[in-house]
């Protein structure tokens, strides 16, 4: 097995789906959380993180990262449509996570975020997690996102909607599958030990 070294910032932010792959594959790796940026920028290969060194070969780009891993670890389903499939999922996430960001995330004035989070969780959310539930659907079976078996589009399903469910804990009320995903990502004994013992972080 490579040496593994993660550099991200001390939060799950873009490295989180990694560390879950990594997690759920039961592989060891060192997990650097950096505080010296902007210090250490020039070590990162595009001077953004995360990147992960691998043997001591860089590789940036955070989707970069976790579909090879995916790949490496057998998570990406059972052959190249469930890997596109898989694909689709994930897109579908970032969209919606990237409306999250751009719309809420952005907006520095308190009271101007706190509508901005609102009409987000109440419009946005609920149209990009239909998406990604009208997906599943189509493309998996009960507790997978895509055929019968664990892949990294459902640990991205388990990150987004983490992430989306601090602002709103009962936002999956209606999405019945999301829901048996996530109780499927948390059911993986590995996932469930790494969960348990995962530093707090906002983001
Ligand atoms: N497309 C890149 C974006 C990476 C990115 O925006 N990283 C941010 C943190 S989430 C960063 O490194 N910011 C510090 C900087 O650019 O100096 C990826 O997905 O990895």
């Amino acid at each position: 097995m490579p040496n593994y070294k993660l550099h991200y910032f001390n939060g799950r932010g873009r490295a989180e789906i990694s560390r879950l792959i990594l997690a759920a594959s039961g592989v060891n790796y060192e997990d650097v959380r950096v505080n010296d940026w902007p210090k250490t920028k020039s070590d990162a290969p595009v001077g953004q993180l995360p990147y992960i060194e691998i043997d001591g070969l860089k590789l940036p780009q955070s989707l970069s990262i976790a579909r090879y891993l995916a790949r490496e670890y057998n998570l990406v389903g059972k052959n190249n449509l469930d890997a596109a499939k898989a694909d689709a999922i994930v897109d579908t996430c970032i969209d919606l996570m990237t409306g999250f960001y751009q719309k809420v995330f952005l907006v520095t004035d308190i009271a101007e975020k706190e509508v901005a989070l609102k009409k987000f969780l109440s419009d946005d959310a609920i149209k990009g997690l239909e998406n990604v539930e009208k997906l599943a659907k189509q493309f998996g079976s009960k507790g997978f996102s895509v055929g019968k078996s664990l892949t990294w589009a459902d640990l991205f399903i388990h990150e987004i909607t983490y992430s989306l469910m601090n602002y709103q804990d009962n936002l999956l009320d209606n999405f019945q599958v999301l829901k048996q995903i996530r109780e499927a990502v948390e059911s993986n004994e590995n996932i469930a030990k790494y969960l348990k013992n995962r530093p707090v972080t906002p983001f």
